[in-house]
């Protein structure tokens, strides 16, 4: 078996971020981008001005001015200003020919064609917003690498750019495993569970902004199992299968994976929940074998699966680590690494009751996991432990 942190640095190894694509501006919030992008024009592609008001030479602020023409936002036809003459402006609108400041309206006194200026604040180029003044032509917009946030999509579309090469979220594959799994909502019979990995998984899926996500149910039959998986394979990036790991006789997981092709990367690791977990993969395809209890799946999913989307998607997306003063003594048995479920406020983390893996009650509570190290067995108050933040 072994330990966490071979497990992850194994999985880090065998990943790379998927291919880029090229997407409209409209669909790709949330995304990375793959590459640079530089600026095709300048922006604002003339001068413009900032206010609505008057255009006119500095110089000539002292004066009467005639207004000889109007510019709003829009026009394609310029004017020109002599000394002593005046634009009336709108906001967005270019600036007049000769103009190279304007007066608010407000600071004007106006009668039939003719203003003149009580604005002390006055400056030279004062309410203009200079061409290239957001970006100039050439320069460098937006760095590969970059979050595609609501104000970056709306930066780039303002600087003409409507297609960003992007790294694409994952195609996903859920399979839940077992004959005992039903339905939410409908009748519960003898035996059987109410089946919530595929949820907790997709919900947490989706929270990353994946939206393609296939669910498929396998009995526990090595056969069905073999070909829900095969089909699976064929459409997804990245394969999560949950229950089916472990050593029980219907245990079908680890056999499927191989008849599929799938390279076995490691099977096992010293922690607590999920020891069975499973990961392998098919050329660039990755598939996690996640033990099926509840609390497992979501515990393996945040110490494993979210940090490969962060290099499949290229998107910032961990979970935050911070050192927390443990609030009551814990003890465990040394041997292997715990993740507790705990809540953590102000630098302290406490764990929470019903710590057991077919148990989410406490997961649902839960703000944090709490790292307990392999060898340690005995864990007082007042220790500082590192704490996972688990996304909202
Ligand atoms: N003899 C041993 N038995 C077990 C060991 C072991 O080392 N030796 N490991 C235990 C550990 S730890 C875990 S974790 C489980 C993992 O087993 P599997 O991955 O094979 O999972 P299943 O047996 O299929 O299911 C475990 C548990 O979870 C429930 N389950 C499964 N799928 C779902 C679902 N989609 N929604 C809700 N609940 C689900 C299932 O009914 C079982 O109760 O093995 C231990 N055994
Ligand atoms: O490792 Mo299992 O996940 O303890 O129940």
């Amino acid at each position: 078996m072994i330990s966490v942190k071979e497990a992850k640095d194994l999985i880090s190894q065998h990943i790379s971020p998927l291919n880029p694509i090229s997407i409209d501006l409209a669909k790709a919030a949330g995304h990375t981008l793959a590459v640079d992008i530089y600026a095709q024009f300048n922006i604002p592609a003339f001068r413009q001005s900032s206010m609505d008001g008057y255009a006119l030479k500095f110089e000539d602020q002292e004066k009467e001015l005639r207004i000889i023409g109007e510019m709003a936002a829009g026009t394609t036809q310029n004017i020109t200003i002599q000394n002593g003459e005046t634009g009336r402006i709108f906001t967005g609108a270019p600036l007049p020919n000769g103009a190279d400041t304007v007066v608010m309206q407000e600071k004007i006194t106006r009668s039939d064609d003719k203003i003149t200026l009580q604005d002390p604040n006055l400056k030279f180029g004062l309410n203009v917003r200079d061409k290239g003044s957001e970006i100039k032509a050439g320069a460098l917009a937006m760095e590969k690498g970059s979050l595609l946030s609501p104000a970056a999509i709306g930066f780039l579309a303002g600087i003409g750019i409507n297609e960003v090469s992007i790294y694409p979220m994952p195609m996903v594959s859920i399979i839940v495993t077992g004959k005992e799994l039903q339905e939410p909502g409908k009748p519960l019979a003898f035996g059987q569970v109410y089946e919530s990995n595929s949820y907790s998984l997709a919900a947490a899926l989706k929270h990353e902004g994946i939206s393609q996500i296939s669910i498929y149910e396998a009995d526990d039959d090595l056969e069905i199992l073999k070909k829900v998986l095969q089909t699976a394979l064929e459409s997804s990036d990245l394969v999560l299968l949950t229950g089916g790991v472990s050593v029980g006789d219907y245990d079908f997981v680890i056999e499927a994976a191989a008849h599929c092709n799938i390279k076995q990367v490691f099977h096992k690791v010293k922690q607590k929940p999920g020891k069975p977990l499973f990961f392998g993969t098919r050329g660039q395809k990755l598939v996690f074998g996640l033990p099926g209890n509840p609390s497992s799946v979501l515990s393996c999913y945040y110490n494993y699966v979210l940090p490969s989307l962060k290099i499949l998607s290229q998107k910032n997306n961990s979970v935050t680590e911070v050192a927390a003063e443990l609030t009551h003594p814990y003890s465990k048995p040394p041997g292997l690494t715990h993740f507790l479920k705990g809540k953590y406020e102000n630098g302290k983390v406490t764990p929470l009751n019903a710590q057991e893996s077919y148990r989410l009650s406490s997961f649902a509570q839960a703000n944090c996991l709490i790292c307990l190290n392999e060898t340690q067995a005995h864990f007082e108050k007042g220790d500082i432990l590192t704490v996972m933040i688990l996304p909202n």
